[in-house]
């Protein structure tokens, strides 16, 4: 009861948006929080098949309370607040030190009620675990590290900041992923293995040997495709 409580009256709010923004809400609305406010930090970009922030919070009314939009210039923190980076996409380190660095703020984690997070593994500040995920034991999860639908992480992995692993990607355990790390959709990664800083795995790739920092590896089995820029998160 006193939990429940506490819940209900838990707010959040969001710093920055990006196309992911529908599942962090789903994901608080599942655990009986509200999303108070959506501090958008930088103009909107529409690509092809995006759906804008207005058009998404129009749907979110239709079944929750849509959370106010503000500004990083017109937010002011307020009491019972929680905060969570929206954008999922590289370069969200410098947005988490900014509100560190203009109100002192600290992340909390979120997880999506219908995940499974083994009481024997760790999250950092800012982690996000989404719908039907599952964090086996012994793996540790680093700050702002972003986990998306349907994943399943093998046990005793450390999981690099910043680093995302998108809807149905498989990794098996024992394997250390450096920061910044892409995940692709449904990818296979194999245990014991040692991934870059800021590797991006395609969506699809099986994975059986480590991955140099800085590269994207695609395909069955996964291979080199391109050298990248590094320090993206
Ligand atoms: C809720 C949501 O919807 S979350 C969505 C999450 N999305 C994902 O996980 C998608 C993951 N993204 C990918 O797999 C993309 O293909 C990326 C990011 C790897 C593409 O990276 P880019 O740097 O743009 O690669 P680019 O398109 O230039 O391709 C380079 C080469 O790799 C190949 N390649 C790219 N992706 C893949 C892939 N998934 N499988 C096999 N080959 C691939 C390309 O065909 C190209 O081959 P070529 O040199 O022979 O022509």
């Amino acid at each position: 009861m006193i939990l429940w409580i506490i819940a209900l009256s838990t707010k959040l709010v969001i710093f920055g948006t990006s196309n992911i923004l529908s599942d962090l809400l789903d994901a608080a609305y599942s655990v009986g929080w509200s999303v108070s406010t959506i501090v958008v930090h930088e103009p909107e970009s529409i690509e092809p098949r995006s759906v804008p922030l207005q058009e998404r919070l129009a749907r979110v009314a239709e079944v929750w309370d849509a959370p106010q939009v503000t500004t990083l210039d017109a937010f002011t923190p307020g009491e019972g607040e929680s905060y969570l980076l929206g954008p999922t996409t590289p370069r969200r380190r410098h947005l988490a030190e900014l509100v560190r660095q203009r109100w002192g703020l600290r992340f909390c984690t979120l997880v999506h009620r219908t995940a499974y997070v083994s009481p024997l593994a760790k999250l950092a500040e800012g982690v996000f675990v989404g719908a039907n995920s599952v964090i086996a034991p012994g793996t540790i999860l680093d700050e702002h590290v972003f986990v998306n639908r349907g994943v399943t992480l093998g046990h005793d992995n450390r999981i690099g900041a910043f680093s995302r692993i998108q809807p149905g990607a498989n990794l098996g355990g024992l394997s250390v992923y450096g920061r910044g790390v892409t995940v692709g959709l449904g990818a296979t990664v194999l245990e014991r293995l040692c991934i870059g800083d800021h590797a991006v795995i395609a969506g699809g790739a099986v994975v059986l040997a480590d991955v140099p920092a800085a590269v994207m590896v695609a395909g069955v089995p996964a291979t080199v495709r391109k050298q990248l820029a590094p320090n993206h998160d």
